[in-house]
């Protein structure tokens, strides 16, 4: 039977916010936060029922909406981010179970050099040079590696944010996919070193039909390019199966998951096979670990992009599109 629809109701003031969840809490439930950057599919959908899932008794359930400017570096795609907030509200609505969707106008204080430099529209904190805001939670050996080395900012900026998100919305639970493994990990360690009283929940890929890990981005792919990605969760699958099958060497793994995604016409960002909670490399598959890719799909993409104040002609790094796409496999190898 279809959820009865439940029109969120729409928060975008960070105090109204933290009234809000206090209230919520007030009235024996347990708060669960969903954060997203929107332009929603059945990936976050599946976060939301997880958050129903990981709460004791009744629980209401809070979506963030925020494209978040400090995990981006002035050459990623922050302009470009796909959204359709109408479109996010109704799906949300239609789950029937979200009380509240926060989307803040901005989460950050803008200093004045940060306003002067871009006319007060800075479309990324690392173009105000940093001055525009100066704390900044660094997990640090977790943040390196995988997409910590293409995303120089990346997870300095989400840490952040999500820490912010947390003091505002104080929720019990909050859900993050395992798509975005590192993230995840990221913020299970962020939480136990900062004494977050927070359980976190990684919650299961939700993949297409054919395979392909749903991703906001996608929307981005050609038909073509759409295809040629699907050699991500093909290689994976194949490189699960062979390592379920007793071939743990990890170097041949990634050398025929790199061979996979070349062959398609994909640029690697990296192949990686690490333990589960360290993300430490492992030389053979011997124990919990987890498969990464990351690899670019997609014909070179320019964008303009307003840049410290300067409309700046940026090609795409190293002449890639952003349509990165990410995938993991955790395997639990036998023996
Ligand atoms: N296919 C998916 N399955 C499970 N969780 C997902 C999936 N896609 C996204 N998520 C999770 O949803 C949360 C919000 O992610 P976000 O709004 O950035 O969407 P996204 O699809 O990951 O976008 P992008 O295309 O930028 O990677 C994150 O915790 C992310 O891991
Ligand atoms: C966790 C997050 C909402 C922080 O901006 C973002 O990185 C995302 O959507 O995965
Ligand atoms: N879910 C990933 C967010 C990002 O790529 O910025």
């Amino acid at each position: 039977m279809a959820a009865a629809v439940h029109e969120p109701e729409v928060i975008r003031d960070k105090a109204e916010m933290r009234a809000w969840s206090r209230h919520r809490r007030a009235e024996g439930k347990t708060v669960a936060l969903v954060p997203t950057m929107g332009f929603l599919h059945e990936g976050h959908l599946s976060l939301i029922s997880a958050a129903v899932a990981a709460s004791t008794g009744p629980v209401a359930v809070v979506v963030s909406i925020y494209v978040n400017p400090s995990q981006f570096a002035p050459t990623e795609d922050l302009a470009t981010y796909p959204s359709d907030f109408a479109g996010d509200l109704r799906k949300l609505a239609a789950t029937g179970v979200v009380a509240a969707v926060f989307c803040p106008p901005d989460l950050y204080v803008r200093g004045p050099s940060a306003a002067g430099a871009s006319g007060g529209a800075v479309s990324c904190l690392e173009d105000a040079g940093g001055h525009a805001h100066e704390t900044w939670i660094r997990v640090e050996q977790l943040e390196k590696g995988l997409c910590g080395s293409s995303r120089p900012v990346f997870f300095r900026g989400v840490a952040t944010v999500v820490a912010k998100l947390f003091n505002v919305v104080e929720p019990d639970v909050a859900v993050f996919g395992k798509k975005d493994y590192q993230q995840w990990r990221v913020i299970c360690r962020m939480v136990r070193d900062l004494d977050f009283a927070i359980q976190i929940v990684g919650s299961e890929i939700v993949r297409e039909a054919d395979g392909l890990a749903m991703s906001s981005r996608n929307v981005n792919l050609s038909d073509e390019d759409r295809e040629k990605a699907l050699s991500i969760s093909r290689s994976l699958m194949d490189a699960r199966t062979a390592a379920l099958n007793g071939s743990n060497h990890s170097q041949q793994i990634k050398d025929q998951i790199v061979q996979t995604l070349t062959e398609a016409g994909g640029q690697v960002d990296y192949v990686e096979i690490v333990e589960q909670e360290s993300l430490v490399p492992v030389e053979r598959m011997d124990r919990p670990c987890v498969i990464c890719v990351a690899a670019w799909f997609g014909k070179p993409l320019r964008f303009l992009r307003r840049a410290v104040g300067l409309w700046a002609v940026a090609a795409s790094r190293a002449g890639r599109s952003w349509v990165a796409k990410q995938s993991t496999m955790e395997v639990l190898p036998i023996g």
